[in-house]
């Protein structure tokens, strides 16, 4: 099968990061978050993901450039080194080759800057920090893109029930997708036991369930409520934090994933979608930006030509596009 070796490599990377931020989350403490120059947070659990799964990478494909979310600028500074010292630990009890140095420069391997030639890979090492520092849901994202299109995708869900009808079962899940290979779901604890995931068949969007990020910053939850108001659904949007919104609607478990533009300049990063969007077109779903637009992953780091996210099950795209297109006049 074309991109065995790729796959491999990246599930046990993402495996491997996901059992970091697990542990992490369990037992975060002050020292162990910080605040970047944007304001947003960051953990030592983004850090020493992004350093297991670049450092995963360097080792299998030395010739492959990454862009992640992550760089080591902060953690450099004096001022930050009981941090940076918690990551090297974090590091070390997964990967016990990894040192200070080690972890520095796979961190900073996340600095190439994406684009519409040769092969890259894209990593989001904690998608949803500030639903990991919720203790709630979050994502390892890892995508690779070649010339501008996403080849594959996956996607680390620790706290992601395995059944999403039984939400007090077993919680952690592999999502994964090459292209035109279908996409799967195993759960972390066995990775071996993969099975074949698709998006729903609803075809009257008024049945449609919905779903939207958590913070009122990522999304407009106003313009959301009032879609599917006019789509005629009674049952309001439910909020999760992360890529997990991904993971649901291409298992089935909600049939849109609406991200809708907060701030005019804002640009959506590679990194936020590039895993879902193939895990997503491989279970049967269907994606474009809030004008209908199909998503270009080839213009750098960003999505510089698009404007927030709609993400569907196939049947109802066209009426949710159109309702989500009306909604900005
Ligand atoms: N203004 C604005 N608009 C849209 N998106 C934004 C914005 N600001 C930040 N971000 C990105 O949102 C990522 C988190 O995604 P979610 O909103 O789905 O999750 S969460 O509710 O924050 O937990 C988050 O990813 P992480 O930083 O990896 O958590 C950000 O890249
Ligand atoms: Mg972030
Ligand atoms: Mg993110
Ligand atoms: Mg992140």
């Amino acid at each position: 099968m074309p991109f065995e070796k790729e796959l491999a490599v990246a599930q046990e990377a993402v495996r491997k990061a996901s059992q970091l931020c697990s542990a992490a989350q369990r037992g975060l403490v002050d020292a162990e978050k910080h605040d970047k120059a944007d304001k947003s947070p960051v953990t030592v659990a983004d850090y020493g993901a992004q350093a297991l799964v670049l450092s995963t990478l360097a080792a299998a494909f030395p010739g492959d450039p990454a862009v992640g979310e992550e760089d080591s600028s902060d953690l450099r500074k004096a001022e930050n080194a009981e941090l940076f010292s918690r990551v090297v630990e974090y590091a070390q009890k997964v990967d016990a080759s990894l040192d200070a140095d080690s972890v520095l420069a796979a961190i900073d391997r996340g600095s190439h800057s994406g684009g519409s030639s040769g092969r890259f890979w894209t990593l989001d090492p904690i998608d949803g920090t500030k639903g990991f520092l919720r203790g709630e849901q979050y994502a390892v994202a890892l995508a690779l893109i070649e010339n501008g299109e996403v080849l594959l995708g996956v996607l680390g869900c620790p706290n992601l029930p395995v059944d999403p009808n039984k939400p007090e079962g077993e919680k952690g899940c592999l999502l994964f997708a090459v292209k035109g290979q279908g996409a799967f779901q195993a759960p972390l604890s066995d990775l071996s036991a993969a099975t074949s995931i698709s998006t729903d068949s609803v075809t009257d969007p008024a049945q449609a369930v919905f779903c939207e990020s958590v913070e009122s910053g990522h999304t407009a939850h106003g313009r959301s409520a009032s879609i599917t108001e006019a789509l005629g659904t009674a049952v309001e949007p439910f909020r999760m934090d992360s890529q997990c919104k991904y993971a649901a609607v291409s298992r089935g478990q909600a049939s849109v994933y609406l991200r809708l533009p907060t701030r005019p300049g804002y640009e959506e990063k590679i990194w936020d979608h590039a895993a879902g969007y193939i895990v997503l077109l491989e279970a049967g779903g269907k994606i474009a930006d809030t004008f209908g637009q199909p998503l270009d992953f080839s213009l750098g780091r960003t999505l510089k030509n698009n404007k927030g996210i709609v993400a569907t099950s196939p049947a109802v795209f066209e009426s949710v596009v159109k309702a989500v297109v009306a909604s900005a006049e």
